[in-house]
């Protein structure tokens, strides 16, 4: 983004709430990103940050080839705030003492700050704050002030004012620590002399201006799928540079019902936009044929998206670029150097390696709420904005193994019955994502006095507020009742309805 912004930097050290802190910051108005630990004091001091914040990891300072920041970041000037790991390593690094503790700390503990520090300026002095460690800070560095202690961690927080090192072993960033975010608040504000001049509309206006920037006069193919984050990424694009965009909208045989019907409708009416419809069914179809392992279907669909728009915008000109609404927890959850993948998403970790079109990917350091709001500073709709999520690829990950038409058909009809539903219900904008999914098995069963032996389909309903976590929607006994009653008797080769009760994590929303 083009910086003439305050910003923060995130270290990340593979935490499992680093996103979290990041996100944290943006809300309190100050723009934050993400860097691996690794990122060079040269390439970070290039960014003019006013702040360095280094996240918790699963690793031991102590352990061989743990993450280490370049240690001339602590001879920069710039105010650092460690957490959890962070400040383990810290006192690794300036020799203090750090030990495996004989009693680990996991969820909730009572925090006591002897003195006010500049961190917790106004706050209570005794305050439950929620850990997650194994090790201990046993001595902090020369110079360093223990500010706070547990009953099992002697040095919970400390600091080295004048050199503006702050450091803590619980996480501020997750709710249950409840003065965490008025201590971030401190430390963007009183420490790095941070004023707070990051808006969603300067985001709107700066990724504009950025876009416009990049793209001079040459054209942008925009990979259009009707959900909130490419709608919204082509309406940025096209306030950015108007005609210069296409949008290209691929119907690969995986959508659900009637979709699309509804995105072109939506699309050619609503918005002044080129938009085309490419017919991909056979090419997809014919691609995953025999495929049954989830990462390889995933990686199938991810070239061939790819393959289809280099094939098809060649017919309409040369395009340099290619836009996807691709967000931060797409490019999280496919993998970083530091987190494990735990799916590729097809438009991250399912690209070619061939690709010939450079990216523009304006919201990939933000998470799904914060797109909506996105959405809504530029005036889309509501119905977009609050659209449920849908993956790109579609109803292949909804049926478990080898996708075939039959299975295709099963869960496009009975999505079809349990979103019509939801709705009925009212209860569409409460759920924040709902589907089917048809498992790779069948059971016995008995209708109209003969055995039947058909599918299972299992409907997936679940809360959340950016998809990284999510619980189960509790939906009402008597709407899934007419949600069961309708499937069975509508859909054929069906027999047994299943619900899906686990959370994210454990389980993920998608079944593959
Ligand atoms: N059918 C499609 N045709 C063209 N592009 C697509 C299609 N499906 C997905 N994409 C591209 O892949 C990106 C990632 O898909 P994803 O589902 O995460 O986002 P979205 O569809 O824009 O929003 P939502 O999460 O609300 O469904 C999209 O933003 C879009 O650029
Ligand atoms: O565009 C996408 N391409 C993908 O490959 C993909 N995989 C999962 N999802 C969506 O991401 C959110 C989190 O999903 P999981 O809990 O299943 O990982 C949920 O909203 C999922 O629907 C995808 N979206
Ligand atoms: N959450 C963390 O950062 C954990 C850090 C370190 N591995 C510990 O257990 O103490
Ligand atoms: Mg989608």
């Amino acid at each position: 983004m083009s910086k003439p912004h305050e910003m923060i930097v995130v270290l990340d050290f593979g935490g499992q709430y680093n996103q979290l802190i990041a996100r944290r910051i943006r809300d309190l108005g100050v723009y934050s990103e993400l860097l691996p630990f690794n990122t060079p004091v040269d390439k970070i001091l290039a960014l003019n940050p006013k702040g360095i914040v280094f996240s918790g990891g699963p690793s031991s300072v102590y352990e061989e080839n743990s993450p280490l920041v370049d240690e001339a970041i602590y001879d920069i000037n710039i105010p650092i705030l460690g957490i959890c790991y962070g400040m383990q390593l810290i006192s690794h690094q300036l020799k203090g003492k750090v030990e495996r503790a004989e009693r680990r700390e996991y969820g909730k503990a009572m925090v006591d700050f002897g003195e006010h520090s500049i961190l917790t300026k106004g706050l209570d002095k005794n305050q439950q704050v929620w850990m997650s460690h194994s090790d201990l800070v046993i001595e902090p560095p020369t110079g360093f002030v223990v500010d706070a202690s547990t009953e099992h961690a002697p040095v919970a927080a400390m600091s080295h004012p004048d050199k503006k090192v702050f450091a803590v072993q619980f996480h501020p960033e997750v709710r249950h620590s409840i003065y965490g975010n008025d201590m971030i608040k401190n430390f963007l504000f009183d420490v790095c002399g941070c004023t707070g001049d990051w808006t969603m509309e300067s985001f709107v206006e700066d990724t504009i201006q950025d876009i416009r920037n990049k793209v001079g006069n040459r054209k942008v193919l925009c990979a259009l799928s009707g959900g909130v984050d490419s709608s919204v990424v082509a309406v940025l694009i096209h306030k950015a540079i108007g005609d210069q965009l296409t949008c290209m909208f691929i119907d690969h045989g995986l959508l659900r019902k009637g979709e699309a019907e509804s995105v072109m409708e939506t699309f050619s009416g609503k918005f002044d936009m080129n938009v085309v419809k490419i017919d991909a069914k056979d090419r997809f179809l014919g691609k995953l044929q025999g495929i049954s392992d989830p990462e390889q279907k995933r990686k199938i669909i991810g070239n061939e998206f790819i393959y289809v728009f280099d094939d098809e915008s060649k017919k309409l000109g040369e395009f340099d670029f290619l836009a996807q609404g691709t967000l931060y927890t797409d490019i999280v959850e496919s993998g970083t150097d530091t987190a494990q993948t735990i799916k590729s998403h097809h438009n991250v970790g399912g690209l070619p390696e061939d690709m010939k079109f450079e990216l523009i990917e304006p919201l990939s350091t933000l998470f799904k709420d914060e797109v909506r709001k996105v959405g809504e500073e530029c005036g889309l709709p509501q119905e977009i904005v609050w659209r449920q999520p849908f993956p790109g690829p579609g109803l292949a990950i909804r049926v478990l193994g080898e996708v075939t038409e039959e299975k295709l058909t099963i869960v496009r009809e009975s999505d079809a019955i349990l979103r019509d539903e939801i709705k009925k219900a009212g209860l569409d904008r409460e759920i924040w994502q709902y589907f089917t999914a048809l498992p790779n098995m069948k059971s016995v069963g008995v209708m109209g006095d003969a055995r039947t032996y058909s599918y299972t389909v299992g409907i997936r309903a679940v809360t959340s507020i950016d998809g990284m976590t999510a619980d189960w929607a509790r939906i009402p006994y008597d709407v899934l009742e007419k949600i069961s009653t309708r499937i069975v008797n509508e859909v054929d080769h069906v027999n047994r309805i299943v619900l899906d009760i686990t959370s994210k994590p454990p389980a993920t929303i998608e079944w593959e």
